[in-house]
């Protein structure tokens, strides 16, 4: 029964207009995206400056754990006190809907680099991408934190930098009651989502896929795996088979690093 409401809640909600207001000074300027917990919309403050506003589903304000998730989204922000991720502004409730507001980062995410941008990267170039990026993702893993969602719209670059964002998913190490939180049958899920540094080199290793099969000419329609694939060097494929817990997976990001410098 519960189930259902909560169901009827989900597709009966809209989301914000633009143009409408919010919280009082944010005006919506678009929708950017509908995910899993809620809207997320491109919103001018009253000085003109663009920010970012994520709304949380009416179905998730059911649950404890969906009320608190905006709560430990904006600590983490609060607690990540570099330029590569977004600066945390406020978190407020408005007619029982909650909103969280932060800094927008601009540049292109990689999902929009390599299918809008139609960029394609040699084996050199992606190993340098995953090079920059893990040098943000060792700052996450240093403070204790695991984003467990590292994939390529969540991860933008402009000419100068590189960001991470959406950390909806995060959690402290040591917090392994998330884990009993939601049960994860799902495999592909459970190493995505498992509390530990390896779940982001997991991540990363698809990352680093997406960035290999943009050059990847296929020249038979029989599907083969990416081993058979794309043309690696031994070094690469060791590299990317341990990323994804193929082989035993890396301990620490610093480890991972050192390899992948070799691969650049
Ligand atoms: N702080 C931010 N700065 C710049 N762009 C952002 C920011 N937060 C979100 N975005 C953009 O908004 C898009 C949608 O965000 P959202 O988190 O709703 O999406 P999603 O990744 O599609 O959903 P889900 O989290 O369920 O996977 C992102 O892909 C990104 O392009």
């Amino acid at each position: 029964m519960k189930r259902i409401y909560s169901k009827l809640i989900e597709v009966s909600e809209k989301p914000l207009k633009t143009a409408e207001l919010i919280g009082g000074k944010y005006i919506v300027v678009n929708l950017l995206g509908k995910g899993s917990y809620g809207y997320t919309y491109l919103v001018n403050d009253q000085q003109g400056n663009l920010l970012v506003l994520k709304q949380l589903r009416k179905y998730k304000m059911l649950e404890e754990s969906g009320r608190n998730s905006f709560k430990r989204e904006a600590n983490i922000l609060k607690t990540l006190n570099c330029s590569a991720f977004p600066t945390f502004y406020e978190h407020f409730e408005e007619n029982n809907k909650q909103f969280i507001v932060m800094e927008h980062k601009k540049g292109s995410t990689f999902e929009e680099i390599i299918f809008r941008e139609n960029i394609s990267y040699t084996e050199s170039s992606a190993f340098n991408e995953l090079y920059h990026i893990l040098h943000l993702v060792k700052y996450i893993h240093e403070l204790g934190f695991i984003h467990r969602d590292l994939r390529i719209p969540n991860i933008l670059k402009n000419d100068k930098e590189y960001f991470i964002i959406d950390f909806g998913l995060a959690r402290k190490l040591e917090d392994q009651t998330s884990l009993i939180e939601k049960k994860v049958n799902h495999l592909e899920k459970q190493l995505y989502r498992e509390i530990a540094f390896k779940s982001d080199f997991y991540a990363l290793g698809h990352f680093l896929l997406f960035l290999l099969y943009s050059s990847f000419e296929p020249i038979s329609k029989k599907k083969r795996s990416w081993e058979e694939e794309l043309q690696l060097t031994p070094i690469a494929k060791k590299v990317l088979r341990k990323m994804l817990q193929l082989d035993e997976p890396y301990a620490e990001v610093q480890l991972l690093i050192n390899d992948v410098k070799e691969c650049i």
